[in-house]
Protein backbone atom coordinates (compact mmCIF):
# COMPACT_ATOMS: atom_id res chain seq x y z
CA UNK A 1 0.00 0.00 0.00
CA UNK A 2 1.37 3.55 -0.35
CA UNK A 3 2.11 5.45 2.49
CA UNK A 4 -0.79 7.80 3.55
CA UNK A 5 -0.72 10.35 6.40
CA UNK A 6 -3.28 12.58 8.19
CA UNK A 7 -3.41 14.90 11.60
CA UNK A 8 -4.29 11.62 14.17
CA UNK A 9 -3.01 8.71 11.75
CA UNK A 10 0.02 7.01 9.65
CA UNK A 11 0.67 4.06 7.38
CA UNK A 12 4.48 3.72 6.65
CA UNK A 13 5.44 0.66 5.00
CA UNK A 14 2.32 -1.12 5.60
CA UNK A 15 2.32 -0.25 9.35
CA UNK A 16 -0.01 1.47 11.29
CA UNK A 17 0.40 4.61 13.52
CA UNK A 18 -2.23 6.74 15.66
CA UNK A 19 -1.95 9.56 17.18
CA UNK A 20 -3.31 8.80 21.10
CA UNK A 21 -5.99 11.57 21.41
CA UNK A 22 -6.10 10.34 25.30
CA UNK A 23 -3.12 12.39 25.87
CA UNK A 24 -3.67 15.25 23.58
CA UNK A 25 -3.33 18.43 24.05
CA UNK A 26 0.41 17.70 26.95
CA UNK A 27 1.22 14.72 25.09
CA UNK A 28 1.82 13.93 21.55
CA UNK A 29 2.39 9.94 21.58
CA UNK A 30 1.82 7.79 18.22
CA UNK A 31 1.41 4.34 19.63
CA UNK A 32 1.68 1.48 16.51
CA UNK A 33 -1.47 -0.99 15.65
CA UNK A 34 -0.47 -4.40 14.40
CA UNK A 35 -3.64 -6.27 15.86
CA UNK A 36 -7.06 -5.94 16.07
CA UNK A 37 -7.00 -6.29 19.74
CA UNK A 38 -4.82 -3.32 20.11
CA UNK A 39 -6.98 -1.13 17.71
CA UNK A 40 -10.66 -2.43 20.09
CA UNK A 41 -8.40 -1.51 22.79
CA UNK A 42 -7.52 2.04 21.41
CA UNK A 43 -11.42 2.64 20.39
CA UNK A 44 -12.61 1.79 23.50
CA UNK A 45 -10.82 4.36 25.23
CA UNK A 46 -11.03 6.93 22.69
CA UNK A 47 -7.24 6.58 21.95
CA UNK A 48 -8.61 6.76 18.14
CA UNK A 49 -12.13 8.58 17.66
CA UNK A 50 -14.76 10.27 15.69
CA UNK A 51 -16.73 8.72 13.59
CA UNK A 52 -15.23 8.72 10.00
CA UNK A 53 -11.33 8.14 11.75
CA UNK A 54 -12.38 4.90 13.58
CA UNK A 55 -14.00 3.79 10.50
CA UNK A 56 -11.22 4.39 8.40
CA UNK A 57 -8.39 2.89 11.18
CA UNK A 58 -10.39 -0.13 11.20
CA UNK A 59 -10.35 -0.63 7.45
CA UNK A 60 -6.51 -0.07 7.00
CA UNK A 61 -5.52 -2.17 9.87
CA UNK A 62 -7.61 -4.83 8.12
CA UNK A 63 -5.26 -3.78 4.41
CA UNK A 64 -2.17 -4.32 6.79
CA UNK A 65 -2.65 -7.10 8.22
CA UNK A 66 -4.06 -8.67 4.60
CA UNK A 67 -0.90 -7.50 3.58
CA UNK A 68 1.01 -9.18 6.26
CA UNK A 69 -0.72 -12.25 4.76
CA UNK A 70 -3.54 -13.20 6.92
CA UNK A 71 -5.70 -15.98 5.80
CA UNK A 72 -9.07 -15.41 4.32
CA UNK A 73 -10.98 -16.76 7.81
CA UNK A 74 -8.69 -14.72 9.81
CA UNK A 75 -9.66 -11.18 7.91
CA UNK A 76 -13.57 -11.99 7.82
CA UNK A 77 -12.78 -12.52 12.03
CA UNK A 78 -10.87 -9.00 11.78
CA UNK A 79 -13.44 -7.50 10.30
CA UNK A 80 -16.36 -8.91 12.81
CA UNK A 81 -14.82 -8.09 15.93
CA UNK A 82 -13.95 -4.71 14.62
CA UNK A 83 -17.15 -4.05 13.61
CA UNK A 84 -18.95 -3.87 16.78
CA UNK A 85 -16.17 -2.10 18.56
CA UNK A 86 -18.38 1.34 19.00
CA UNK A 87 -22.15 1.42 18.61
CA UNK A 88 -23.23 4.54 17.85
CA UNK A 89 -21.11 5.63 15.13
CA UNK A 90 -22.28 4.03 11.75
CA UNK A 91 -19.13 5.24 10.07
CA UNK A 92 -17.24 2.29 11.53
CA UNK A 93 -20.13 -0.82 10.32
CA UNK A 94 -20.26 0.86 6.95
CA UNK A 95 -16.77 0.32 6.79
CA UNK A 96 -16.49 -2.74 7.51
CA UNK A 97 -19.24 -3.81 5.30
CA UNK A 98 -17.79 -2.41 2.20
CA UNK A 99 -14.71 -4.66 3.52
CA UNK A 100 -17.25 -7.92 4.19
CA UNK A 101 -18.13 -7.27 0.15
CA UNK A 102 -14.65 -7.02 -0.80
CA UNK A 103 -13.64 -10.03 0.71
CA UNK A 104 -16.27 -11.80 -1.55
CA UNK A 105 -14.91 -11.25 -4.43
CA UNK A 106 -11.81 -13.75 -6.31
CA UNK A 107 -9.28 -11.58 -5.57
CA UNK A 108 -9.92 -10.88 -2.42
CA UNK A 109 -7.04 -9.31 -1.25
CA UNK A 110 -6.46 -6.61 -3.73
CA UNK A 111 -10.32 -5.66 -3.59
CA UNK A 112 -9.90 -5.03 0.38
CA UNK A 113 -6.61 -2.98 0.34
CA UNK A 114 -8.49 -1.17 -2.70
CA UNK A 115 -11.42 -0.29 -0.25
CA UNK A 116 -9.30 0.19 2.56
CA UNK A 117 -7.41 2.71 0.91
CA UNK A 118 -10.42 4.17 -0.93
CA UNK A 119 -12.22 5.38 2.64
CA UNK A 120 -9.17 6.85 3.65
CA UNK A 121 -8.47 9.26 0.32
CA UNK A 122 -12.47 9.48 -0.05
CA UNK A 123 -12.97 10.92 3.78
CA UNK A 124 -10.18 13.77 2.64
CA UNK A 125 -12.45 14.98 -0.34
CA UNK A 126 -15.66 14.41 1.51
CA UNK A 127 -14.22 17.18 4.43
CA UNK A 128 -13.24 19.42 1.53
CA UNK A 129 -17.03 19.57 0.19
CA UNK A 130 -18.70 19.42 3.68
CA UNK A 131 -16.58 22.40 4.31
CA UNK A 132 -17.64 24.43 1.10
CA UNK A 133 -21.17 23.73 1.36
CA UNK A 134 -21.42 24.86 5.04
CA UNK A 135 -18.29 27.47 4.78
CA UNK A 136 -21.34 29.27 2.68
CA UNK A 137 -24.30 29.27 5.79
CA UNK A 138 -21.52 31.56 7.72
CA UNK A 139 -22.00 35.21 7.72
CA UNK A 140 -18.57 37.81 8.13
CA UNK A 141 -18.14 38.04 11.74
CA UNK A 142 -20.29 35.14 12.80
CA UNK A 143 -19.45 33.97 16.50
CA UNK A 144 -19.92 29.93 16.01
CA UNK A 145 -20.51 27.38 19.00
CA UNK A 146 -19.24 23.82 18.51
CA UNK A 147 -19.38 21.01 20.45
CA UNK A 148 -16.85 18.08 21.03
CA UNK A 149 -14.46 17.51 18.24
CA UNK A 150 -14.81 17.42 14.63
CA UNK A 151 -11.66 18.45 13.33
CA UNK A 152 -8.71 16.61 11.79
CA UNK A 153 -8.38 14.87 14.49
CA UNK A 154 -11.59 13.07 14.47
CA UNK A 155 -11.05 13.07 10.49
CA UNK A 156 -8.36 11.51 7.11
CA UNK A 157 -9.06 15.49 6.36
CA UNK A 158 -9.85 18.91 7.48
CA UNK A 159 -12.80 17.26 9.83
CA UNK A 160 -16.95 17.82 9.59
CA UNK A 161 -18.14 21.07 11.45
CA UNK A 162 -14.81 21.95 12.40
CA UNK A 163 -13.72 21.79 8.44
CA UNK A 164 -16.55 24.76 8.35
CA UNK A 165 -14.64 26.49 10.57
CA UNK A 166 -11.81 26.35 8.96
CA UNK A 167 -12.80 26.85 5.61
CA UNK A 168 -14.87 29.76 6.83
CA UNK A 169 -11.62 31.26 8.42
CA UNK A 170 -9.92 30.71 5.34
CA UNK A 171 -11.82 32.71 3.54
CA UNK A 172 -11.59 35.65 5.75
CA UNK A 173 -15.05 35.91 7.32
CA UNK A 174 -13.70 37.37 11.10
CA UNK A 175 -15.38 34.43 12.43
CA UNK A 176 -14.74 33.42 16.09
CA UNK A 177 -15.57 30.03 18.53
CA UNK A 178 -17.12 29.18 21.32
CA UNK A 179 -15.24 25.65 22.14
CA UNK A 180 -17.88 23.93 24.54
CA UNK A 181 -15.17 21.86 26.46
CA UNK A 182 -17.54 18.72 26.46
CA UNK A 183 -17.57 16.99 29.91
CA UNK A 184 -16.60 14.09 30.62
CA UNK A 185 -13.76 13.44 28.19
CA UNK A 186 -13.18 17.04 26.90
CA UNK A 187 -12.56 16.52 23.59
CA UNK A 188 -13.42 20.13 23.19
CA UNK A 189 -11.33 21.80 25.93
CA UNK A 190 -8.36 19.14 24.92
CA UNK A 191 -9.10 18.48 21.23
CA UNK A 192 -10.61 21.30 19.67
CA UNK A 193 -9.07 23.93 21.74
CA UNK A 194 -5.60 22.36 20.45
CA UNK A 195 -7.07 22.31 16.65
CA UNK A 196 -8.27 25.98 17.08
CA UNK A 197 -4.84 26.98 18.14
CA UNK A 198 -2.62 25.84 15.88
CA UNK A 199 -4.96 27.34 13.11
CA UNK A 200 -4.65 30.48 14.19
CA UNK A 201 -8.34 30.50 15.22
CA UNK A 202 -10.20 32.87 17.31
CA UNK A 203 -11.91 30.82 20.13
CA UNK A 204 -13.29 31.00 23.58
CA UNK A 205 -13.10 27.99 25.32
CA UNK A 206 -16.41 27.57 27.95
CA UNK A 207 -17.77 25.03 30.41
CA UNK A 208 -20.94 23.27 28.64
CA UNK A 209 -23.41 25.01 31.19
CA UNK A 210 -22.26 28.45 30.08
CA UNK A 211 -23.25 27.70 26.48
CA UNK A 212 -27.16 28.91 27.70
CA UNK A 213 -26.27 32.46 28.70
CA UNK A 214 -23.85 33.70 25.82
CA UNK A 215 -26.94 32.48 23.89
CA UNK A 216 -29.26 34.51 26.07
CA UNK A 217 -26.35 37.34 26.25
CA UNK A 218 -26.80 37.71 22.13
CA UNK A 219 -23.36 36.39 21.35
CA UNK A 220 -23.48 33.19 19.46
CA UNK A 221 -24.48 33.58 15.53
CA UNK A 222 -24.52 30.20 14.92
CA UNK A 223 -24.60 26.57 16.27
CA UNK A 224 -22.78 23.86 14.32
CA UNK A 225 -21.81 20.64 15.12
CA UNK A 226 -20.71 16.70 13.89
CA UNK A 227 -22.78 13.87 13.79
CA UNK A 228 -22.05 9.73 14.49
CA UNK A 229 -25.57 8.53 13.13
CA UNK A 230 -27.89 10.77 11.24
CA UNK A 231 -31.30 8.62 11.04
CA UNK A 232 -33.33 8.12 7.79
CA UNK A 233 -35.65 10.76 9.13
CA UNK A 234 -33.68 13.45 9.90
CA UNK A 235 -32.74 13.02 13.63
CA UNK A 236 -29.10 12.22 14.86
CA UNK A 237 -26.84 11.19 17.51
CA UNK A 238 -23.95 13.24 18.22
CA UNK A 239 -21.35 13.63 21.48
CA UNK A 240 -23.92 13.87 24.58
CA UNK A 241 -24.88 17.28 25.53
CA UNK A 242 -25.62 18.28 21.68
CA UNK A 243 -29.51 17.87 22.13
CA UNK A 244 -29.48 20.20 25.02
CA UNK A 245 -27.78 23.03 22.35
CA UNK A 246 -30.38 22.33 19.74
CA UNK A 247 -33.08 23.58 22.48
CA UNK A 248 -31.12 26.37 23.26
CA UNK A 249 -30.47 26.98 19.79
CA UNK A 250 -34.48 27.29 19.14
CA UNK A 251 -35.20 29.15 22.11
CA UNK A 252 -32.98 31.83 21.22
CA UNK A 253 -33.49 31.66 17.46
CA UNK A 254 -30.21 30.72 16.96
CA UNK A 255 -29.09 28.56 13.50
CA UNK A 256 -28.58 25.13 14.19
CA UNK A 257 -25.95 22.98 11.60
CA UNK A 258 -25.15 19.13 11.98
CA UNK A 259 -22.10 18.67 9.83
CA UNK A 260 -21.61 14.98 8.59
CA UNK A 261 -20.27 13.29 5.44
CA UNK A 262 -22.59 10.79 3.99
CA UNK A 263 -21.02 8.20 5.18
CA UNK A 264 -22.50 8.97 8.52
CA UNK A 265 -26.17 8.51 7.40
CA UNK A 266 -27.80 5.64 8.35
CA UNK A 267 -31.00 4.70 6.01
CA UNK A 268 -31.70 1.66 7.40
CA UNK A 269 -32.10 3.70 10.78
CA UNK A 270 -35.84 4.87 10.61
CA UNK A 271 -35.69 7.60 13.07
CA UNK A 272 -33.73 9.04 16.33
CA UNK A 273 -34.87 5.95 18.50
CA UNK A 274 -33.24 3.03 16.76
CA UNK A 275 -29.79 4.46 17.37
CA UNK A 276 -27.72 2.07 19.91
CA UNK A 277 -26.47 4.98 22.17
CA UNK A 278 -23.10 3.63 24.08
CA UNK A 279 -23.03 3.83 27.61
CA UNK A 280 -19.58 4.08 29.21
CA UNK A 281 -17.94 4.10 32.38
CA UNK A 282 -18.49 5.67 35.61
CA UNK A 283 -15.19 6.09 36.23
CA UNK A 284 -15.33 9.13 33.37
CA UNK A 285 -17.78 11.31 35.06
CA UNK A 286 -16.32 11.01 38.92
CA UNK A 287 -13.12 12.43 38.23
CA UNK A 288 -12.82 16.54 37.95
CA UNK A 289 -9.94 18.89 37.91
CA UNK A 290 -10.37 21.33 40.92
CA UNK A 291 -10.00 25.04 40.54
CA UNK A 292 -6.00 24.99 41.82
CA UNK A 293 -5.70 21.79 39.13
CA UNK A 294 -5.86 18.93 41.50
CA UNK A 295 -8.00 16.11 40.67
CA UNK A 296 -10.89 15.67 42.54
CA UNK A 297 -13.13 13.11 43.01
CA UNK A 298 -16.86 12.58 43.50
CA UNK A 299 -17.45 9.90 46.46
CA UNK A 300 -16.01 6.27 45.27
CA UNK A 301 -19.26 5.26 45.57
CA UNK A 302 -21.24 7.72 43.12
CA UNK A 303 -23.47 6.24 41.46
CA UNK A 304 -23.03 7.76 37.55
CA UNK A 305 -25.06 7.29 34.56
CA UNK A 306 -22.86 8.11 31.22
CA UNK A 307 -24.25 7.95 28.03
CA UNK A 308 -21.78 9.09 25.73
CA UNK A 309 -24.17 10.44 23.00
CA UNK A 310 -27.57 11.76 22.77
CA UNK A 311 -30.46 12.00 19.91
CA UNK A 312 -31.28 15.54 17.90
CA UNK A 313 -34.78 15.37 16.56
CA UNK A 314 -34.97 16.76 13.05
CA UNK A 315 -37.71 19.51 13.77
CA UNK A 316 -34.31 21.26 15.47
CA UNK A 317 -32.14 21.58 13.08
CA UNK A 318 -31.92 24.04 10.45
CA UNK A 319 -29.47 22.28 8.25
CA UNK A 320 -27.67 19.17 7.27
CA UNK A 321 -24.84 20.09 5.72
CA UNK A 322 -23.39 16.86 3.74
CA UNK A 323 -20.56 16.40 1.44
CA UNK A 324 -23.69 16.52 -1.19
CA UNK A 325 -25.14 20.00 -0.27
CA UNK A 326 -26.92 21.52 2.56
CA UNK A 327 -30.45 20.12 3.10
CA UNK A 328 -33.23 21.43 4.77
CA UNK A 329 -36.74 20.45 6.38
CA UNK A 330 -38.56 20.06 2.73
CA UNK A 331 -35.32 17.79 1.43
CA UNK A 332 -35.48 15.51 4.47
CA UNK A 333 -39.04 15.22 4.85
CA UNK A 334 -38.97 13.97 1.12
CA UNK A 335 -36.23 11.05 1.96
CA UNK A 336 -33.27 12.36 0.85
CA UNK A 337 -31.72 10.14 4.05
CA UNK A 338 -33.40 7.34 3.12
CA UNK A 339 -32.55 3.83 1.67
CA UNK A 340 -33.63 4.90 -1.98
CA UNK A 341 -31.69 8.55 -2.29
CA UNK A 342 -28.47 6.57 -0.01
CA UNK A 343 -28.30 4.04 -2.45
CA UNK A 344 -28.35 6.50 -5.57
CA UNK A 345 -25.93 8.43 -3.77
CA UNK A 346 -23.38 5.71 -3.10
CA UNK A 347 -23.81 4.88 -6.69
CA UNK A 348 -22.66 8.42 -7.35
CA UNK A 349 -19.28 6.71 -5.72
C1 LIG B 1 -16.45 13.95 13.01
S1 LIG B 1 -16.46 13.06 14.51
C2 LIG B 1 -18.13 12.93 14.86
C3 LIG B 1 -18.40 12.77 16.34
O1 LIG B 1 -17.55 11.80 17.03
C4 LIG B 1 -17.31 12.30 18.36
O2 LIG B 1 -17.51 11.31 19.33
P1 LIG B 1 -16.23 10.63 20.07
O3 LIG B 1 -15.29 11.73 20.49
O4 LIG B 1 -16.85 9.87 21.24
O5 LIG B 1 -15.62 9.70 19.03
C5 LIG B 1 -18.31 13.40 18.52
O6 LIG B 1 -19.59 12.90 18.83
C6 LIG B 1 -18.25 14.02 17.15
O7 LIG B 1 -19.22 14.97 16.92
Amino acid sequence: MQDRECLALRLQSDRLQLLDQSRLPQVQDWFAVDDVDTLIEAIHALRTRGAPMIAIAAALLVAVRVQHGDEHAAIADAIERLRTARPTAVNLMHAMDALRAALDGDDWRVAVVATAEALFDDDRALCNAMAEHGAALVAPGERILTHCNTGGLATAGIGTALGVIRRAHEQDKGISVWVDETRPLLQGGRLTAWELGELGIDYRLIADSMAASFMAAGQVDRVIVGADRIAANGDFANKIGTYGLAVLARHHGIPFAVVAPHTTVDPACSSGDAIPIEQRDAAEVRGVTGAAGELCWAPANARVANPAFDVTPAALIDHWVLDTGVYEHAAVAEGVFGPKTTAARRNMG
